[in-house]
């Protein structure tokens, strides 16, 4: 596969080709998620919590969302990557936020950087991004990172007055530069009214079929614990094959099967009986 560019994406949205992201946090998923052939690679700030088991999103740094986006780079070659701005790296200034959208891309390499919201101060950080010449995808809907502010982790465009605004801010993140949009846990029917105001591909993760779909890795994989949300769909065991490969090598440990003849190294009698000569020695 050829490398995913800007220009492709625009196509694929409007030859009603659907856009296929997932997330990555490490090299050997990156190797998975190129190996599988998908267009777009996110370094998800829910690395936070699937990657480094914190409670939320807003307690991960730019250190560790840049460590993890500098292993996903070297994973990834065709497939368009795109990392999460952490919550606290953009909010004071749009000073602030390019020089953390900069570091991104000089340190890890991204194609893009997504961005949460679509407030006034938001938009600002997207017109500031995109005027320094790095590329943005907004987030819209559920964002994770103010969830506080929405009452929990909340569906949203499902009221009249919400469903309004929705709309309003889909229109603002385009008109502030994004070349694309995350939509997260929105009625298909609302962003369907959306996708005909708009020109840049939707992305959508509990939001029908948009023009793309994104799902976090360890959720579609299985290896999430717990409840997961209502837009999960799960396309592997790979948590219960896990914790059963383990269980297998320390049950094999315990009853002496392994290690077996084959997985120890060859010696000559002499050399063995050298090492029992030194000790006596010793
Ligand atoms: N593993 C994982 N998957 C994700 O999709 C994800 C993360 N982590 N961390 C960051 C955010 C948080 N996200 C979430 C987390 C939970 C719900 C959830 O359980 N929602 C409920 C309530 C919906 C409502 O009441 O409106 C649901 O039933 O879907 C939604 C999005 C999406 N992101
Ligand atoms: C769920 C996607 C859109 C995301 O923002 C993340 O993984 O952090
Ligand atoms: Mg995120």
């Amino acid at each position: 596969m050829s490398r995913v560019s800007i220009p492709r994406l625009i196509e694929k949205r409007e030859k009603r080709e659907p856009i296929v992201m997932v997330t990555a946090y490490d090299y050997p998923a990156a190797r998975a998620v190129e190996r599988a052939g998908v267009d777009m690679v996110l370094v998800g700030d829910s690395g936070a919590q699937v990657l480094l088991g914190y409670a939320s999103t807003v307690e991960v740094s730019v250190e560790e969302m840049l460590m993890m986006s500098k292993a996903v780079r070297r994973g990834t070659e065709s497939a368009f990557m795109v990392s999460d701005l952490p919550f606290g790296s953009t909010e004071e200034s749009d000073v602030q936020a390019v020089q953390t959208a900069v570091r991104f891309v000089r340190e890890a390499g991204v194609d893009a950087v997504k961005l949460e919201g679509a407030n006034e101060s938001r938009l600002s950080r997207i017109r500031a991004i995109v005027a320094a010449g790095i590329p943005v995808v907004g987030h819209i809907g559920l964002t994770p990172q103010t969830a506080t502010a929405l009452g929990g982790l909340r569906a949203q465009g499902r009221t009249i007055e919400s469903a309004e605004r929705l709309v309003g801010e889909g229109l603002a993140v385009q008109a502030a530069g994004a070349f694309c949009l995350v939509i997260e846990a929105v009625p298909s029917e609302v962003v369907d009214v959306l996708r005909e105001a708009l020109t840049i591909p939707i992305i959508g993760i509990g939001a029908g079929k948009a023009d793309g779909q994104v799902l976090v890795l360890h959720d579609l994989l299985g290896i999430t614990e717990g409840k997961t949300a209502k837009f999960v769909k799960t396309f592997g065991t790979i948590g219960d094959d896990t914790v059963a490969a383990i269980a297998a090598y320390a049950d094999e440990v315990r009853a002496g099967s392994f290690p077996a003849p084959e997985h120890q190294y060859p010696v000559t009698p002499e050399a063995v009986e050298a090492a029992r000569a030194a000790l006596l020695r010793a």
